[in-house]
């Protein structure tokens, strides 16, 4: 299984969204439906953005891939999201969808869950066209940048959500220490910080090509974050059976979902 660090360009050359979104999210069969992750991450965005009562201006969503799951929730409480990923292709994806365009990867039942949790049933239609509303821009990102977004410079955002994503851009830990200060840069001081990351792994295939995760714990997430001048609001964690087939795991087999304010810039 892949050992070396799969940096960006490889994301470039290496990842194909459709590939990716058919076999960790596919309905049924999606890897993250199995294990619980998604309904794991939608139960939590739910509640961060309604009793959490995390809301505002913007919200910019680091390192979504091709996925708009996690911006469901958001779109209710946020006058605009802007999503910033690194690759073209994911770019591309985002816009295609934005589009309305046909033959893409169908969301439905995400959506029709958040609807349920929103006590909205049957609205998934109009959920979606609510997304695509707030959803205003798709931007290059690259989060070793001290300021992820340049040439963009954009007002500070009230949340910055990133799912899945700082374990496959870092090396070590020291840069992923690095990457939460640069993604504090984003953020309004009392910003609220958002991440879910798979802990206890170091690699992940998708489209039968493997890529790295920077093997992370629990007491690393809460000392850097901390470290990183936020105080943590709420850490959730899920026990998970990795599949086997597509991950290669170290120890710690769970997902972590944490919620962290802003308390001053490091
Ligand atoms: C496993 S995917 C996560 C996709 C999505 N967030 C999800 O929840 O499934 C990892 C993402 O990190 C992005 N990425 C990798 N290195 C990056 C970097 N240095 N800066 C920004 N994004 C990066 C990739 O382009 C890819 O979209």
């Amino acid at each position: 299984m892949q050992s070396s660090f799969t940096g960006k360009e490889i994301y470039q050359h290496d990842f194909d969204p459709r590939a990716y979104l058919e076999t960790y999210y596919g309905a049924g069969s999606g890897v993250f439906i199995k294990d619980g992750f998604l309904k794991f991450v939608l139960k939590n965005l739910h509640k961060t953005f309604t009793k959490g009562g995390v809301k505002g201006d913007l919200l910019i969503d680091i390192g979504p891939g091709p996925a708009i799951y996690q911006e469901l929730s958001a779109c209710e409480v946020f006058k605009e999201i802007i999503a910033a990923d690194f690759t073209d292709r994911n770019r591309q994806y985002l816009d295609k969808w934005l589009k309305n365009e046909s033959g893409l990867f169908d969301w439905t039942p995400s959506v029709k869950f958040v609807c349920d949790l929103e006590g909205s049933s049957g609205k998934v239609v109009e959920k979606q066209e609510k997304l695509r509303r707030t959803l205003k821009q798709v931007v290059k990102c690259d989060v070793t940048n001290r300021n992820p977004l340049a040439p963009l410079v954009l007002p500070k955002a009230d949340a910055v959500l990133t799912v899945g994503c700082l374990e496959c851009a870092c090396k070590d830990l020291d840069t992923y220490r690095q990457v939460l200060r640069n993604l504090s840069s984003l953020l309004k001081v009392g910003g609220h910080l958002i991440i879910s990351s798979i802990l206890g792994s170091t690699c992940f295939t998708s489209g039968s090509k493997q890529f790295s995760l920077l093997t992370l714990d629990e007491d690393f997430l809460r000392a850097a974050v901390t470290d990183s001048g936020f105080v943590i609001k709420d850490l959730e964690l899920l026990p998970r059976d990795y599949d086997k087939e597509m991950f290669q795991i170290c120890d710690h087999n769970a997902s972590i979902y944490l919620v962290a304010c802003k308390q001053k810039d490091v």
